[in-house]
């Protein structure tokens, strides 16, 4: 079963939203809270207020901070988010975020990412929006996220340049690839910060894609103009979109990311596989190529879903001196599993379990609790390995008689 979510963003999207919108879809406020308290320099309270917008129910995330008028370089906020004890995901998917608000500052104002700072975008709480909104979205785990054509507002707007049309000009550039709209109402509907999340995370811009709905989540906008519910809402399910290959499998797709890479350190690699599964990849490989001029190489191959593309994109960038990618949709076909545990002689092991139209058709130590197994015991891997998939199948499926 996939896993995704849709954006309704016919009243825009900000910072706030976002995370009113996680948190009523049932992300847990320990959650985002504990991804922005790593972060913070200082305290940050944030909590869920129950409003209406419009005579409909929202939640509207309060973000409290000390210091919310202080100006940061971009650096400064990488330095902080880079070093926050975050999960790898989340930190970046938060970079990912804050790296496009940095490069929109930086292409209307004519300058280089190095020399922006941030002023209403770069204080504490919009760090925090950021930071939640990573934490929160992580966390819902979903392969694709889809949203609405997004109202923009209209009007002007003051910022820390004077008085601007409505969009701000950095919400129009961080949205250049996506349905966009001005109005419904005369005032800024989408915000830089709102605009760089959903950039970052959708993967699928239209109507909503055929799903099962579980939950919603509907964020509140500050303002309650009359006539219009000013609030963005969330919808979290499962896909009924892509046909079952009817081989039990679950019909989702994800990408392969490549590179051709020849001047990495080959001591380099074992360690930069590491990094892609933590940002999020389901698969890292090397295939040994010779490349032109006769160099011997590596093609880098990264399996990763779309929500977490980005993020290990920017990990390959960050850990591979390759200066290009090259990406594939493939259809993926993945048998329902599930794991538990057997004890052998003292020591856990964790299986995997795989299913295909509810039958068990495969039985799988995982292979580094069976080497741990095997050398406290001190016994052969292969022995050990035997025994723990046979406890797992008798667990599973006792036999009888
Ligand atoms: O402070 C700056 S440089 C600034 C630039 C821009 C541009 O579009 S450029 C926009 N804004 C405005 O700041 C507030 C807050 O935005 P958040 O994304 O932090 O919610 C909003 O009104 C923007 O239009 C500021
Ligand atoms: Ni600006």
């Amino acid at each position: 079963m996939t896993n995704v979510g849709w954006f309704d963003a016919s009243s825009g999207a900000s910072g706030d939203m976002v995370l009113g919108a996680l948190l009523d879809a049932g992300v847990p406020h320990e959650v985002i809270a504990g991804a922005v308290a790593a972060v913070a320099p200082e305290p940050i309270t944030l909590h869920a207020e129950a409003v209406t917008r419009n005579g409909f129910a929202a939640s509207q995330c309060h973000v409290e901070v000390g210091d919310s008028e202080t100006e940061r370089t971009w650096a400064a906020i990488q330095e902080l988010i880079g070093t926050a004890d975050l999960d790898a995901p989340v930190r970046t998917l938060a970079l990912e975020i804050f790296g496009r608000l940095a490069w929109a500052e930086a292409l209307v104002h004519g300058t280089g990412v190095e020399n922006v700072h941030f002023h209403e975008v770069g204080s504490l709480d919009s760090i925090a929006d950021v930071v939640g909104a990573a934490a929160g979205i992580v966390h819902l785990g979903l392969a694709q996220i889809g949203c609405s054509p997004v109202a923009l507002g209209g009007g002007t707007v003051e910022i820390g340049h004077g008085r601007v049309g409505v969009p701000a000009p950095a919400v129009v550039e961080l949205l250049k690839d996506a349905p966009t709209y001005g109005g419904p109402l005369e005032r800024e509907l989408t915000t830089p910060t709102g605009a760089a999340i959903l950039a970052s995370v959708v993967t699928q811009w239209g109507v909503q894609p055929p799903m099962t709905v579980s939950a919603t989540g509907v964020g509140a906008g500050g303002a309650d103009p009359v006539g219009h519910a000013n609030v963005l809402r969330l919808s979290v399910g499962v896909s009924t979109g892509s046909t079952s290959s009817g081989e039990g499998s679950d019909g989702g797709s994800a990408l392969v990311i490549e590179a051709n890479v020849d001047d990495l350190d080959p001591r380099l690699w074992p360690d930069v596989l590491t990094a892609l599964l933590e940002a999020g990849a389901s698969d890292a490989w090397l295939t040994p190529i010779l490349m032109k001029k006769g160099r011997p190489a590596h093609t880098l191959s990264v399996l990763a879903g779309a929500e977490v593309a980005a993020a290990v994109r920017r990990e390959i960038f960050r850990q591979t001196s390759t200066i290009g990618v090259r990406e594939h949709t493939f259809a993926k076909h993945a048998l329902d599993r599930s794991f538990t545990e057997v004890e052998l002689d003292g020591h856990r092991v964790a299986v995997k379990l795989a299913y295909l139209d509810g039958e068990l058709v495969n039985v799988q130590p995982e292979y580094e609790d069976v080497a741990a197994a095997a050398r406290k015991l001190g016994r052969p891997i292969k022995d050990v390995l035997s025994a723990t998939a046979a406890l797992a199948r008798g667990q599973v499926a006792p036999t009888t008689g």
